[in-house]
Order: C-alpha cells, then structure tokens, then sequence
C-alpha cells in the first residue's frame, strides 16, 4: 500500500481523542506514581550506598519529574544518551522523524505510539544510566502487588483447569473444542489486568476469574477467530508436530491464564511446543520481563490451596523438558519494545522474522501489540486485518486482544455503530475485545 493511501496514525495532536488523554492524563499520572516510587527508594540507596547513594537516587528522581514536566508542557523529545544496546534504534528514528517532518517530535504532535514507547525506554535510560540503580523496576512493585490481588482468581482458575483437564475428560473431541475455545477467551479476558491503561492504580483480577462467566463476555469478542485457530491446529498437527509462540503481554493474573493456556494446549497434544516472548525491560508498567516470570513461579509454588503449587510444579516440568521455553536472547526479545510497527520488524529484526516464520501459530497478547499489528494508524473500522498488517505475515497469527485503544480493525458492516451506542468508550475501556486471526 503506497503510504500516501494510508490513514494518519493516532496522535494527541487529536483533542478529545483516546491518546490525547492519555499524553495529558494518564501518562504524567504514571510518571508520578514512578516519582514517589522512586523518591521512596532514596533512603534504601542511601544506607547502602552512603551520601553517592543518596545523590544518585536523587538525580533519578529529578530526571524522571523533568520528564514528566516535559512531556506535560510539550517540550520535543530528546536523544537518547544511556548505554542500553538499542539506543542506535531509538536514535535513528528520531532523525528519521526529524528528516521526514522537518521538526523536532513533540509528544502532543507526533504519533501516539513512538511517544509512549519512547516514554518508557527513557524512562529506562535514566534508570540504566544510574550508578546505584540501573537494575531497578520501576514497576515492580505494582506488578507484585497486582498478582497477590489476583491469588483469589488464580485458586479457581487452577481448579477449574485441573476439573475440566483430569482423567477422562479429554477422550471426546467437541468437548475438548469447547475447551480450547474457553481456555483462548480466558487468556483474551486475562488482557484486561493492565497497569498502564489503568495509570498504575490497582487493577488486578480481584474478582473470580473470567471462567466464572465466559457466557456473558462472549457478545463482546467483535471478531471470533477461534473456530479458524482450531482448524488450524488439528491440521498442521496431522502432518508435524506442532510449535507455537505467545508473545507476553502483562504479568501478574494475564501471565497466569497465558500459563494456564499453554498447560492446555500441551496436555490435549493440540501443541507440541511452546516459546513464550517476554519483554527486554520494564515496559508499559505491567508487561512481563525475564524476571517477572521466574518470580511469578517462585511465588506460585508455594501457594498451597486448589492444586496452584502442584500446577507450578507441572509447568516447571514442562519448562525442564523444554515444551515451554521463555525467549531469553536479547536480539529476539529486543524488538518487542521498539516503537516500530510490525511490519517493519523483516528490516529491524531479522533474526526475530525469520526466527517467526517458523511457527505454527503465533498468538499476539493485548492491546499494545494489537497497535502494533495494525501499525497504530486510524483505519477505518471494515478495513480487512490482512490489509492492515501491511506484509506482516511470518506465520498464521492470532491476535488476542481486549480493546484499550481507538484502533479496531475487521469488523463487518455496522458492528462498531452499534457497539458505539451500546457504550462511547466501547474501543478504550477494555470492554469489548477480539480474537483476530490471520491464516494464509
Ligand atoms: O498492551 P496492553 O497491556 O493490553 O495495553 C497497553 C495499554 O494499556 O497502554 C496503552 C495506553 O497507555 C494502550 O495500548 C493500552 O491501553
Ligand atoms: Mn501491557
């Protein structure tokens, strides 16, 4: 598609729409939950550290509230000039920017998605540059607690899957279609416990979890491409064995139902093999690193109630016999957190491309790398998926997304009308959600 057919990506530059608020809202909030949390941190620096500790902690704290002043009086975006082995990455795009536009990106004018992926690898930036704590999460805590929220959620649905996985209950086909369908919509609903479309504040699956009521959730799944996955499946599985990746998305309960599908998929034989794609860094508040999963497992294991430690004990097994492998190389988990839309990752991320293009399916977590997919430009809502991934097709893809952004794309004729007057917020507030394929 010539680039001057393409629509305009979203951008604050917009007033009233989605990104507009949160550049002006909901980013500073986070950034002042990122201040405190680091002001907090100046006193354990300090008794370690002694007073270079204490003016190291404090110059963090200073460049993050000089960001978010920045960001809130609209100030142009900077170089960046830590050590981190993608700031080339970042550098280039901002003279790509530079050339192309012939200014300095702002964040109220350029898109919405290079700003808010350029907040958190600045934020990362300073936190790397720090003498005492370059190897810091900013978000950790909030992760942590999110998960302690959800235990509740993660009892029944470590009971639920262990119920409907024992002994006999998989001998029958349509039933174990009817699972593999539940199971999909549970990792799906998992999507809406994240901590930066909530600004940080508490947003954990502190109710039972969505297994308790995938009936009334299922007339918000706009796009259902379950039925197109299980057919897929089913046949590549007649012919080889099949391997798939989940590329994370949120930790804490999320992480919990992507661990519960993949215990699914590997104990029906759906699936042979499975890598798991977190994110090099602290990223969009909640998103799961290298270290939010292997402390989500310690965490777990020792959960004793509804069979969770015994669940955990099975997916070390799992990890131990390499059916479920965490993607840990730098050069494969790096693009996950460029500002780049997928369809550039053939020319950024090579070694990723091809590395995809050998999966059976790769299954796409939430709304950020939805955005991603579709390139975060303002489509017309009928455009057709394949049209908006604009070459991005290493593999059958899937995405499972809870809508968190004003950016949706495949519907038919009518569909977003009529979402839209059932409820205006209907693209942003995690309420309505897809299950979006794309098959050769
Ligand atoms: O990718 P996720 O965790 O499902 O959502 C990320 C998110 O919360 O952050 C951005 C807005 O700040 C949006 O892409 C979305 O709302
Ligand atoms: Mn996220």
């Amino acid at each position: 598609m010539m680039d001057l057919d393409l629509p305009v990506p979203l951008s604050a530059s917009y007033k009233g729409t989605f990104a507009y608020g949160t550049v002006k809202d909901r980013i500073p909030k986070i950034l002042t939950k990122l201040v405190d949390t680091c002001h907090k941190q100046v006193k354990n620096v300090e008794e370690l550290h002694g007073k270079d500790g204490c003016v190291d902690a404090l110059s963090v704290v200073g460049k993050l509230s000089q960001l978010r002043s920045e960001i809130m009086t609209d100030k142009p975006l900077t170089y960046l000039d830590d050590t981190l082995p993608d700031v080339h990455i970042w550098n280039q795009r901002f003279d790509a920017y530079v050339k192309d536009k012939g200014q300095l990106p702002t964040w109220f004018t350029a898109p919405w998605l290079y700003i808010e992926c350029y907040m958190y690898r600045k934020i990362q930036g300073i936190i790397h540059k720090s003498k005492f704590m370059s190897n810091f999460d900013t978000f950790m805590d909030q992760k942590q607690r999110a998960l302690e929220q959800s235990l509740d959620a993660v009892r029944s649905l470590t009971k639920f899957l262990h119920d409907c996985t024992g002994a006999g209950k998989l001998n029958d086909c349509n039933h174990v279609k009817s699972l593999f369908s539940d199971f999909i919509q549970i990792s799906l609903w998992g999507n809406k416990c994240d901590l930066s479309i909530s600004g940080g504040e508490e947003n954990a699956q502190s109710t039972a979890g969505p297994h308790e009521n995938l009936q009334a959730l299922h007339k918000f799944v706009l796009v259902n491409g379950i039925d197109k996955m299980w057919k897929h499946l089913n046949t590549v599985q007649k012919n080889k064995q099949v391997h798939i990746d989940i590329i994370l998305d949120n930790a804490g309960f999320e992480l919990f139902t992507d661990l519960v599908l993949c215990e699914f998929l590997l104990k029906t034989k759906l699936v042979d093999s499975i890598r798991l794609h977190p994110k090099i860094m602290p990223w969009f508040v909640s998103d799961v690193t290298n270290s939010d999963f292997q402390w989500t497992l310690d965490r777990l294991e020792s959960e004793p109630l509804d069979g969770v430690a015994e669940f955990i004990g099975s997916l070390r097994e799992r990890i131990n016999d390499k059916q479920i492998q965490l993607e840990r190389s730098d050069a494969m988990t790096m693009f996950w957190s460029f500002p780049d839309a997928f369809c550039r990752m053939q020319k950024s991320s090579p070694q990723l491309y091809n590395y995809l293009s050998k999966s059976d399916l790769i299954i796409f977590k939430g709304d950020l790398n939805y955005r991603k997919l579709v390139g975060d430009l303002d489509w017309p809502h009928e455009t057709p998926f394949a049209t908006t991934l604009r070459g991005f097709t290493p593999a059958p893809l899937c995405a499972l997304r809870t809508s968190k952004a004003n950016v949706m794309v495949g519907l038919e004729p009518g569909q977003a009308e009529r979402a839209e007057s059932e409820d205006e917020n209907w693209m942003v507030a995690g309420k309505y959600a897809v299950i979006q394929t794309w098959m050769p």
